[in-house]
């Protein structure tokens, strides 16, 4: 048994020979080494001692090992890992059966996201198809996922082949489920981010690519005269409509390729090549559920940006008209909640970007020929910063409508949990039909949010759901009342992460927290 990584922490800072710390620790060390019997999760935890003194451990062996490799494993760790670490309080090994781990600070039922490491195939792969592959792989994890997260006896582990790819997940059995399945999508992408992966792949650069793959698609400048033969002139005819930042207008290129421009009507505070960069930084940013940013273009005064087009136009346009809601039957809304979800986990967690929407809403969500939902508009603050001469303000109260975070709308606080408190009030309005904007219930005026609490508070939550979702799982759409009222909490703590929220949506059997009262809502008028 081979040692893989380890990694010795002073964050708790070092301890002296003479110290009780290092009483505490051999005799952690010791029991672990010669102390511990077999049992069925091949976990154990061990703590001496007492406040900032006490020595915590953990030991967790692969969930498909046998007891004697384990505990043999987890003998040889304790000797390793006191020769690696001399007097760092915190510590821990892994190999390919094992790992241990030892800390001051708690331990059990604590989700830690680090240290981690990650390992590269180094052969290389040639994957013919990266869609295929990366939609496999995709599927394949979100089942161990959720399969691992809701571990019963046999601890949290799970392993599974799908189309000759192999994967193996496990979390500490102490985590909760949540917990557990976030921390594996937090793992998802780190190996990413750290990594240099790249698949070899043979698709077109505009192709769409998915979760896990870094790509280096090219980010086309278009010459001014193309986009301008292409949208007829910026013909009215051509609009699809008008933005915060500008207006925006569907063209064809010559090949036939349809796209979005968007011409962006404010001066912006930065100059050409910054401009250029955040482009081509945005463009590398793909996922299914993401509008594609294919290029851009610079003439004079005039910054363009290019996307693909995106033909089903956007959620509001289908869910707040009368007529055309009735093609958004649950299945579909089921697949909009799940899809804004992992669009907007992986702006949050990207490789190379964290990214924070900041103006998530149902007309910034496009819909695709298979009503697959794709965030657009994301990274607009990075590529239209504002100059210190214009008004913060401005921007953000002409596009107001009610999705915004209370701390975002009156403190300007905005964070990877205001976009869950939007993506939250987004699931209310996918589930009831009803914009939170223009929230009337017909007796008296109450906002969206307080008429979910008070539903879901009075065991009444399925008169809350569209009439015209009776048809659909009645399960799936309580757990998405529930979902979107976490999310939608005013303790921003209290909100769960998009890992979290994807967890919830793909593991059914995970409890999830009782949500606490949702934000006050503020209209317009306050
Ligand atoms: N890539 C696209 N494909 C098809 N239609 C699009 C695309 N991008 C935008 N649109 C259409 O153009 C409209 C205006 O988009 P835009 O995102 O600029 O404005 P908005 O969402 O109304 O406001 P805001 O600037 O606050 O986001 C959208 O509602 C949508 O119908």
């Amino acid at each position: 048994q081979k040692v893989v990584h380890h990694n010795c922490s002073d964050i708790s800072g070092s301890f002296t020979r003479n110290s009780t710390y290092n009483a505490n620790l051999n005799r952690l060390l010791s029991t672990f080494s010669s102390n511990i019997s077999a049992n069925d999760y091949g976990f154990y935890n061990i703590s001496y001692g007492q406040g900032p003194d006490a020595a915590n451990g953990i030991a967790l062996c692969r969930g498909d090992v046998n007891s004697d490799v384990c505990l043999r494993c987890i003998k040889n760790a304790t000797t390793e890992l006191r020769n690696r670490c001399s007097n760092e309080k915190e510590a821990i090994i892994w190999y390919d059966y094992c790992m241990l781990r030892y800390t001051n600070r708690s331990i059990m039922g604590v989700m830690q996201l680090g240290p981690y490491f990650v390992m590269n195939n180094t052969n290389n792969v040639m994957v013919t198809d990266g869609d295929a592959f990366n939609q496999a792989l995709s599927a394949l994890l979100d089942i161990l996922i959720s399969n691992a997260s809701s571990g019963n006896a046999s601890g949290k582990f799970a392993t599974g082949t799908l189309q000759k790819i192999k994967a193996l997940v496990q979390c500490t059995p102490d985590l909760t489920a949540i917990q557990c399945g976030s921390c594996l999508y937090h793992c998802v992408f780190s190996r990413v981010r750290k990594s240099n992966v790249k698949l070899e792949t043979n698709h077109e650069p505009n192709e769409p690519v998915e979760d896990h793959e870094i790509s280096s698609a090219e980010c086309i400048q278009y010459d001014f005269s193309i986009i301008r033969d292409a949208t007829n002139d910026f013909s009215d005819a051509n609009k699809l409509g008008q933005g915060g930042f500008g207006a925006v207008y569907k063209g064809k290129l010559s090949s036939g390729e349809l796209i979005a421009v968007k011409r962006i009507a404010t001066e912006s505070g930065q100059g050409d090549v910054e401009f250029i960069n955040e482009v081509q930084l945005m463009a590398q940013l793909q996922h299914r559920n993401l509008v594609r940013l294919l290029g851009f273009c610079l003439e004079g005064n005039e910054r363009l940006l290019v996307y693909e087009f995106v033909p089903n136009a956007s959620l509001d346009q289908f869910l707040f008209d009368p007529v055309k809601c009735a093609n958004l039957d649950w299945e579909k809304r089921y697949k909009i909640i799940a899809g804004i979800a992992r669009g907007l986990l992986y702006l949050h967690e990207d490789s190379r970007l964290r990214i924070i929407h900041r103006n998530l809403k149902a007309s910034n969500v496009l819909l695709d020929a298979e009503m697959n939902p794709k965030i657009s508009d994301f990274g607009m603050a990075r590529l239209c910063p504002l100059d210190q001469t214009q008004s913060a303000t401005s921007r953000i109260a002409g596009t107001y409508t009610g999705y915004m975070a209370p701390e975002y709308a009156m403190q300007g606080h905005f964070s990877a949990k205001s976009d869950v408190f939007s993506y939250g009030v987004l699931v209310l309005e996918l589930l009831s039909g009803r914009e939170n904007n223009a929230f009337d219930n017909g007796e008296n005026v109450e906002d969206l949010l307080s008429y979910a609490w008070r539903n879901w508070k009075d065991g009444t939550a399925m008169d809350f759901v569209d009439d015209r979702l009776k048809d659909g799982s009645k399960d799936e759409q309580m757990r998405c009342i529930h979902i979107g009222l976490l999310c939608v909490q005013e303790d921003v703590a209290q909100r769960p992460n998009m890992a979290s929220v994807v967890v919830m949506l793909t593991s059914h059997s995970i409890t999830l927290p009782l949500p606490s009262p949702s934000a006050i809502f503020m209209n317009n008028n306050t």
